[in-house]
């Protein structure tokens, strides 16, 4: 099984580039992030290069994030914003090699937020394309994301079935579908061919993998054994200094 470091979370007190470099020292396969763009693109690149560490996703940006904004796409009267910020994201993805863009949907219902959201991620998909990447879509929980547009694998199914595009794929967090649904094994198993990535943190306080209510040793092994080997995205809470969480890494290298 190899491992990603969510460098939003972890190392988040450190600028891209040195939380990329602690990254590797600590032995992960991969990293991914979740808006990088306040920082030194050139300077995130030199690191990549310089860990050969593969950068798996990134997202797109979350619109005014001092409201507690988090994306555009499903909100009808910002799609002008919400294709720019999908832009962006695929223009910072190319530039530093990812493969995948999490396109955030934001706090809408109804309708018409279904069809923006669809027509938004059309656009995405095949802009995408023309770079060989991939679009993510993730469920949040409804205890930390109420109202969010998306918070169950079932709805980002639907979705994904619908549009029946190559290139856009679900994000499964298991930490979150274990909040708002369960049943993650099995959800995995029947999920398996829609999924572009797999993340996971404890639950229910979205810390260490190693404490809480998620026996991750036994998830893994069955993520394995449906044939899924691309690293799985550690994203969590570290409420500390990363370093000292990392047991379960370590026990398994
Ligand atoms: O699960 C999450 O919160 C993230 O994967 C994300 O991209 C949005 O914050
Ligand atoms: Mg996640």
């Amino acid at each position: 099984m190899k491992f990603s470091a969510n460098l939003g979370f972890l190392w988040a007190d450190r600028p891209l580039p040195e939380a990329i470099r602690a990254a590797k020292a600590a032995g992960f396969d991969a990293v991914e992030c979740h808006w990088p763009y306040q920082e030194s693109l050139p300077d995130i690149k030199a690191a990549l290069d310089e860990t050969q560490l593969p950068l798996l996703g990134l997202n797109t940006r979350r619109g005014d994030a001092t409201k507690g904004e988090m994306g555009l796409s499903a909100l009808p009267d910002r799609q002008g914003e919400a294709r720019d910020a999908i832009d962006e994201a695929l223009d910072w993805g190319a530039a530093l090699g990812a493969c995948n863009v999490h396109v955030m949907a934001g706090f809408a219902e109804g309708e018409e937020a279904e069809a923006c959201f669809l027509e938004n991620l059309r656009y995405a998909a095949r802009q995408a394309a023309s770079k060989d990447m991939t679009i993510l879509i993730e469920p949040l929980n409804v205890y930390d994301a109420p109202g969010y547009f998306l918070s169950t694998t079932a709805q980002a199914a639907e979705i994904i079935n619908q549009l029946n595009l190559p290139n856009v794929k679900l994000m499964f967090d298991c930490y979150h579908v274990q909040l708002s649904e369960g049943d993650i094994c099995n959800r995995l198993s029947r999920l398996m061919r829609l999924i572009g990535h797999i993340q996971f943190a404890g639950v229910p306080a979205r810390g260490r993998p190693d404490q809480g209510e998620i026996n991750y040793d036994y998830i893994f092994s069955h993520i394995a054994s449906l044939g899924y080997s691309t690293p799985l995205g550690a994203e969590y809470k570290p409420m500390g200094h990363t370093e000292d969480t990392l047991g379960w890494l370590v026990r398994r290298q």
